[in-house]
């Protein structure tokens, strides 16, 4: 029968769908959790340096932790793994845990048929565990950021928030003890702390025990985590686990050893810590070196007494010509970019990153029909003009002659594929701009009698800042540092 696929193609489109539903139920349910080891090496020498080398695997020296007593006077240390003859440290460790609860009903309830474990808080101990040093919550960000759902809210925290720059924070919460012969802490799900907790973080120390298994389930996948296995070479590995709020989960009884973890809180973060955050910049911008001069500049009432706009060519190459691009620009600006556009934003100046038609198009451009057209004059002009588009966006290709043959789309056509664009008059140019970070913003044909060309017009990401005339500057950063002076 004409067009009747053959008997391998239909097995080859059921193997095709079965591969397509088994990614979509990965999608949905699968990556619901994730874990790892770090293996343990008392002569551990690895270095962040030694990260991204891949040359030595990475390993942790042992664990210290250090614990109070119940007047909060540091009684304890030990280290994990535990050494021969220490033994009576790990007991009184466990000893000096009290009794841990679960959360109910929006109370604290201490229930042995439900937790059987002991707990220190986050009060009472230290560690020298990090799990930013092992990669850990890079590890929890990749697997576990991308399949959650916005938290409400985190639009609140000030504009720009977005998902490209999302963080995750993870944050000490409890050191657990459970202990033969049968510590558990039956099916529950974790009350999240706040609209920003996304999930748990368990890191088991190397200390020998059986059972105590972490079973995880969600949408009807269940997970096993062995947090007590070990590491044939190393003998002692550290391994954790990490998981979404929503997700149903329970300890199965210890039935030999003690099973110590520590619990992370994990918490979605609009980048804490990056230097364009909106509200909580880590880096002071009154301390990059440049802040001063370019002050002082605003200062004097012979520059730009008018007003008017100041540009910058962002001297990094940021990819552009998409719609991601409005997402991760101003966040994802770098080196001497983020200086400028900090500390412009920080004298209170409307300060913004956006796509800036290269000047050449302009050349290109003439309306050469119009018999006043004096090319000279408008070469001249041409370049104190500058076309900002309104926010980043996709390459524009023009395929069909939509225009009159012979010349490249005029102004009204260009706004009717960018949008309204602003055209500045006089932008004060900082730098000069490298050519090298431009990227083609819209492809047209033109015709030249038979033959058709293909023009280009070229996009950069710049710095626009908006200066007030002098009488009316007010420049924000004055306020402070005058407070700061009287203080000193
Ligand atoms: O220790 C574990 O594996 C998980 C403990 C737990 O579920 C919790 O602390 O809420
Ligand atoms: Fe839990």
């Amino acid at each position: 029968m004409p067009g009747a696929k053959s008997l391998l193609e239909t097995a080859e489109d059921k193997v095709m769908q079965q591969l397509s539903k088994a990614i979509e139920g990965y999608n949905s349910t699968a990556a619901f959790s994730c874990g790892g080891t770090v293996p343990i090496d008392i002569r551990s020498t690895t270095r962040y340096g030694d990260f991204t080398s891949a040359k030595t695997p990475i390993t942790s020296p042992p664990v210290t932790i250090r614990w109070d007593d119940q007047n909060g006077n540091v009684t304890g240390k030990i280290q994990f793994p535990v050494l021969p003859g220490k033994e009576a440290a790990l007991e009184k460790l466990v000893k000096s845990c009290q009794p841990a609860t679960f959360g109910f009903g929006g109370g604290n309830v201490l229930d042995e048929k439900i937790r059987k474990a002991g707990k220190l808080d986050v009060s009472e101990f230290s560690t020298s565990f990090n799990p930013y040093d092992y990669g850990v919550v890079d590890a929890v960000a990749q697997a576990l950021l991308p399949g959650i759902a916005r938290p409400e809210g985190v639009d609140k925290v000030g504009n720009g928030a977005n998902s490209q720059h999302w963080g995750v924070v993870a944050e000490l919460y409890k050191l657990n003890a459970y202990s033969a012969p049968s510590d558990k802490f039956k099916p529950h799900v974790d009350t999240p702390r706040g609209f920003t907790q996304f999930g748990s973080l368990v890191v088991s120390l190397p200390n020998p025990h059986a059972g105590g298994v972490l079973r995880v389930a969600h949408k009807g996948v269940e997970r096993y985590f062995d947090l007590g296995s070990n590491d044939a070479k190393t003998n002692s590995t550290i391994h954790w686990a990490a998981f979404y709020s929503d997700c149903e989960h329970e300890v199965l009884p210890v039935t030999s050893g003690h099973r110590i973890t520590l619990t992370y809180q994990l918490y979605i973060s609009e980048h804490i810590g990056g230097v364009v955050h909106p509200t909580f910049p880590t880096a002071d911008p009154k301390l990059y070196p440049l802040y001063q001069s370019l002050k002082e500049t605003l200062e004097s009432p012979g520059f730009m007494k008018q007003g008017g706009m100041l540009g910058f060519h962002c001297a990094h190459q940021y990819a552009h010509t998409n719609n991601t691009a409005n997402q991760r620009l101003p966040h994802a600006l770098k080196g001497i970019d983020v200086v400028i556009y900090t500390i412009f934003k920080s004298l209170g100046l409307e300060t913004q990153v956006r796509p800036v038609l290269d000047h050449e198009f302009n050349e290109d451009w003439a309306d050469w029909s119009d018999v006043h057209f004096n090319e000279l004059e408008y070469e001249r002009s041409a370049k104190d003009f500058t076309r900002a588009l309104p926010e980043f966006q996709e390459i524009v290709i023009i395929g069909e002659p939509g225009f009159e043959p012979g010349f490249p789309p005029r102004d009204f056509e260009l706004a009717t594929h960018w949008g309204k664009y602003d055209l500045f008059k006089h932008v004060k140019w900082l730098d000069q701009g490298d050519k090298r970070n431009n990227e083609v913003a819209m492809a047209f044909q033109t015709w030249y009698g038979n033959e058709h060309e293909t023009g280009w017009w070229y996009s950069f990401a710049a710095i626009l800042v908006c200066v007030p005339p002098f009488a009316k500057r007010n420049l924000e950063g004055d306020v402070e540092s005058s407070s700061m002076e009287e203080k000193d």
